[in-house]
């Protein structure tokens, strides 16, 4: 059946993911059999309980962390069958991470902060229109102390943004944010998405977020016990919590 949608390139294909942290009596099993397939440009929302094993299933897919058996197909490329220097060729090139926390420079301006991630990048966006992107135009030479928590979470956003990954991965940013300023961080995230095809994921305790995805999964006891399609998206700054 045809969900309106164009066609997409897939980008994940994962099967059976696992991942034991420890061994013997001692060992966690975060995550117990994934299997997921993502579309090339899909917005997707990761809820469930904590410990539920969201943070530990995206950091694999972000190549910040390593299955313990299953696969983890990125286009035509394995994950799970990359070294070292693979995976960070992977993390360079093609994923970009944010955070509940900004992690900024501190004694470096905005722009500046974009910018050393731009220095080492392929084929970068100019840090200011990065900035552009997340509605902070007129912001660039502020220092992160003379931001809000929104606006520095903004600035991560572009700094992840301005090396043009293929992926996002986002881990609760609007975790340390009120509602009206989490909908902003939200919207810059939507906008990206939207208008230069980035695959984004958001991981979030909040379920009024999942009403701007594509396409929100469940996850519980290191499995997904729910996936739905949202048939439109809702803007985020029209989410309230
Ligand atoms: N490095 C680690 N060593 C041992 N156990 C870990 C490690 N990282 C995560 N775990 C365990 O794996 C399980 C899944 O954790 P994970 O952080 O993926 O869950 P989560 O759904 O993201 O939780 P939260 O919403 O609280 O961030 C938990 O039981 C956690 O304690």
């Amino acid at each position: 059946m045809s969900t309106g949608r164009p066609a997409r390139r897939r980008i994940y294909h994962i099967e059976d993911l696992t991942k034991t942290y420890g061994t013997g009596p001692a060992a966690v099993h975060a995550l117990r059999g994934v299997n997921l397939d993502v579309d090339e440009g899909e917005m997707f929302v990761l809820l469930g309980p904590s410990g539920s094993g969201k943070s530990t299933f995206l950091n694999i897919l972000g190549g910040l962390d390593r299955a313990t058996s299953g696969h983890a197909h990125f286009f035509d490329t394995n994950l799970t069958d990359l070294d070292d220097d693979g995976l960070t060729e992977y993390r360079r090139e093609s994923v970009g991470f944010v955070f509940q926390f900004y992690n900024l420079i501190a004694s470096l301006t905005a722009h500046e902060n974009v910018s050393l991630i731009t220095q080492i990048s392929k084929d970068p966006m100019d840090p200011a229109e990065a900035l552009a992107m997340v509605g902070l135009k007129e912001r660039i030479k502020h220092f992160p102390s003379q931001l809000s928590g929104g606006e520095q979470q903004r600035v991560a956003i572009a700094r992840a943004i301005a090396k043009r990954p293929r992926v996002m991965f986002c881990d609760e940013p609007t975790g340390a944010l009120d509602s009206e300023t989490g909908v902003r961080v939200l919207d810059a995230l939507d906008r990206i998405n939207r208008e230069i095809g980035t695959t984004v994921f958001i991981i979030t305790h909040n379920a009024v977020v999942a009403e701007m995805a594509d396409d929100v999964v469940l996850f519980g006891d290191g499995r997904i016990v729910g996936r739905r399609s949202n048939a439109t998206r809702k803007p985020p700054l029209e989410l309230r919590w």
